[in-house]
């Protein structure tokens, strides 16, 4: 299994062309190792895909990840296209899979769990695969599931993950081991931003030691806060679900005097959840983001808009994400989750309290306040129709790159188009909601809440800052962008 290995560690594979062209290419096994065999896909004998005219993906084909472009522009970054090859590097017999799920729960892990499984056996008859129990350290520490089609065949029906998932544990000379002793030659990481730099060091030392192992990363992430990408699995199903409760905040405010419903969703650094639920429902007065400061008292605050609001409806909803206002909070938390993740404080219990105090002592004013936190219940819920089409298509796609050779690369969407991105592009950055741009104006006009900021501050903002976000406008829209 192990040939001579590079010393050095992967560099970025930049190949440029005419007119500004830049591939950002992934990985490949012959990079560091020579003479792989190369045999036929076995796809091209499949009845069910061998109708399908052009099957297989161009070795050119790339996508790029700017889609609006001026005259002059350069042709800008691109990304290769995911898909099946014509010649793969694994023969079927020899491939020995093994599928882990990292991190968060998020709508859809059993869904790519199982059209994994199941893409591997059905398009190329690869018998064995491995399920890792429990996140990385199930790699060393716990025990291994045998995965087939019939074991996984209506896991997409379930919440959670069939596999079980942790935080913290990741051992990259420990899992690199596992991996070698078990003869694992494909590993399939679910997982978010934490998980995918998890997937990378493992990547670096499998080059490192030479071994013919493909590493693929499958980005999850509730939050949608994975960058590049047009937006992650189990998003949509995470804001269809939140609208029932903030339904039931609406109902219950409309129903009292005064009445506040007061809803919390997941958003630990990005509020994509909280600001496509608001845009989605109608019905919410006030939705606040960490990426959005904001401040209760005084002009412009959030305590005149209430009782403005309250004056003017009598009644109002607010969405605040979890991670939102955190530097507001009266002690500073510095406890870290087992992967090093900040642990936040609960913003909106501290929101509640504070509208109460201030508008029973200091406005005299009786209100009704129901806080409704529905966040575990939303991630814990089977993904929906799309995320499941979704799911299957990110699932295939990673199934194919890695039979195709390629590895250190996660499986992604970007503009419509699967696609292998590199590591580093995933791990880089993370996706915030750009509030300088049209998605969040489009919000504050559609509630009429304020801003919370002074003109002199969002001029200064777009002066500063090109959107870190790209600015699409041809429908083509993702949840990251205007
Ligand atoms: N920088 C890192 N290097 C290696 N492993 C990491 C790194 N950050 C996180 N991990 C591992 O990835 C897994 C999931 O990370 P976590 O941040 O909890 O969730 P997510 O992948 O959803 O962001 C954990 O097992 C953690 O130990
Ligand atoms: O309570 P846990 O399991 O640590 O998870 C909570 C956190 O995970 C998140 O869902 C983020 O996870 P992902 O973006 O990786 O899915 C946050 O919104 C939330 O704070
Ligand atoms: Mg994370």
């Amino acid at each position: 299994m192990a040939s001579s290995a590079s010393p050095e560690t992967a560099k970025t594979k930049i190949i440029t062309g005419p007119g500004g062209y830049v591939l950002e290419d992934v990985p490949h096994l012959s990079d560091y190792i020579p003479d792989l065999p190369v045999y036929t896909n076995p796809l091209q004998d499949n009845p069910a895909y061998s109708v399908v005219k052009q099957y297989f993906v161009h070795v050119d084909d790339t996508v790029p990840q700017k889609i609006v472009v001026h005259k002059d522009s350069p042709r800008g970054v691109h990304f290769r296209r995911a898909g099946p090859r014509q010649k793969v590097y694994f023969h079927p017999d020899d491939v020995h899979a093994c599928i882990v799920t990292c991190g968060g729960l998020c709508p859809g892990l059993n869904t790519v769990i199982r059209e994994i499984v199941c893409g591997l056996y059905h398009m190329y008859g690869v018998k064995k695969v491995l399920g890792i129990d429990g996140g990385y350290r199930g790699f060393y520490a716990k025990n291994t599931v045998h995965l087939d089609p019939k074991v996984v065949n209506d896991i997409h029906k379930r919440g959670g993950t069939i596999l079980g998932t942790s935080r913290g544990g990741h051992d990259t000379a420990k899992i690199v081991d596992s991996i070698q002793d078990r003869g694992i030659n494909q590993v399939y990481i679910i997982g978010g931003d934490g998980t995918q730099r998890g997937a990378s060091a493992i990547f670096e030392e499998v080059r490192k030691r030479g071994l013919k192992v493909s590493v693929v990363g499958i980005p999850k992430t509730i939050d949608n806060d994975v960058p590049v990408i047009d937006k992650s699995f189990g998003f949509d199903t995470a804001v269809e679900e939140a609208q029932r409760a903030i339904n039931a905040a609406h109902v219950e405010a409309e129903s009292f005097e005064n009445g506040i419903g007061l809803v919390k969703l997941m958003g630990r650094y990005s509020g994509f959840i909280a600001m496509y639920a608001t845009l989605a429902s109608r019905d919410v007065d006030c939705c606040l983001i960490p990426e959005s400061p904001f401040y209760l008292e005084g002009p412009g605050g959030l305590f005149e808009y209430i009782e403005s609001r309250l004056k003017e409806n009598g009644h109002m909803v607010l969405v605040i994400a979890e991670g939102a206002g955190q530097e507001l909070l009266a002690e500073s938390n510095t406890q870290k989750d087992a992967s090093g993740n900040k642990l936040l404080q609960d913003v909106a219990l501290w929101v509640s309290q504070r509208i109460k105090d201030h508008f029973s002592k200091e406005r005299k004013m009786t209100i009704n306040l129901k806080y409704i936190d529905p966040t575990y219940m939303i991630r814990a819920i089977p993904s929906n129709a799309s995320d499941n089409v979704y799911c299957t298509l990110l699932a295939q796609s990673a199934v194919h790159g890695a039979m195709a050779g390629y590895t250190g690369y996660t499986s992604g969407l970007v503009n419509g188009r699967q696609t292998y991105i590199p590591f580093y592009r995933i791990t880089e950055k993370q996706n915030q909601v750009v509030i300088t741009d049209r998605m969040w104006a489009r919000l504050l006009s559609s509630t009429n809440q304020p801003s919370f900021l002074h003109p002199k501050d969002i001029i200064e903002d777009k002066l500063d800052e090109e959107p870190a976000t790209p600015l699409l406008d041809n429908g083509n829209c993702s949840p990251s962008c205007t």
